[in-house]
């Protein structure tokens, strides 16, 4: 049978980027997307919001909700100092060989984590299992419609800290509606909407990020 796309980004990286040159990743999965096949990556121009907010935060525990390919854990990976890490979760164990290998390319594995299973069985073991004490950062791009419920799920379990960073995609494209009004009413957030694009395409979409004022 034919091969997957994931399969195929996986080909674009190994023929085009260069071992541990994570920019040479990013660039490599960026061109296969917008000259050969459309995928779901956070993409350049988002990317390079996520990038400036993770330079903003300097973070030490990073949280991503879908890892896909792992072309935005790339992202994130290269700009952690050393002894910072982020902890990737992705429900889709295709998906998640892929990413293996893509964040293995770019030679980042020391700084990445990636966990294989579902955010709503995960998220209640992540002190217990990682010693991990609050999240400084954490980037929502996963189903859509767990964004609200994993919200709660981590300000329930003190996952989510005065201080902490939600940075949400795809709130306009294709929508993330209750998670936005969520955050942007409550009054123990902070939110901010970065306007861009759809990934590789000239349809609006956007980042929210919002930040976690304590109780
Ligand atoms: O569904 C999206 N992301 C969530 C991914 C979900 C998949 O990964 C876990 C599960 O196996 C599911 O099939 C998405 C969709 C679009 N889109 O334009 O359709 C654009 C994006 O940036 C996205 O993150
Ligand atoms: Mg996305």
């Amino acid at each position: 049978t034919r091969t997957s796309r994931p399969q195929r980004i996986l080909k674009a990286v190994q023929r085009k980027a260069t071992v541990g040159d994570p920019q040479s990743v990013i660039t490599a999965i960026d061109h296969f997307c917008r000259h050969r096949e459309w995928a779901m990556n956070v993409g350049d121009e988002k990317g390079s919001i996520l990038d400036s907010v993770v330079s903003e935060v300097s973070p030490v525990t990073v949280l991503e909700l879908g890892t896909y390919c792992g072309y935005s854990t790339v992202r994130i990976a290269r700009l952690l100092p050393p002894g910072a890490c982020v902890i990737t979760l992705e429900f889709n164990p295709d998906y998640a060989a892929i990413a293996r290998q893509v964040i293995q390319w770019s030679g980042l594995e020391d700084k990445v984590q990636l966990v294989e299973g579902a955010s709503g069985d995960w998220i209640p073991w992540m002190k217990e299992h990682f010693g991990v004490q609050a999240f400084d950062l954490v980037f929502l791009d996963h189903w859509k419609e767990r964004y609200l419920p994993d919200t709660k799920l981590l300000e329930e379990c003190g996952l989510i800290q005065k201080g902490t960073v939600l940075l949400a995609d795809n709130v306009i494209c294709p929508g993330t509606p209750d998670y936005l009004e969520y955050v942007r009413n409550s009054p123990r957030y902070n939110s901010h909407y970065y306007r861009s694009h759809l990934e590789y395409t000239k349809a609006e979409d956007g980042l929210e990020k919002s930040v976690f004022l304590g109780y």
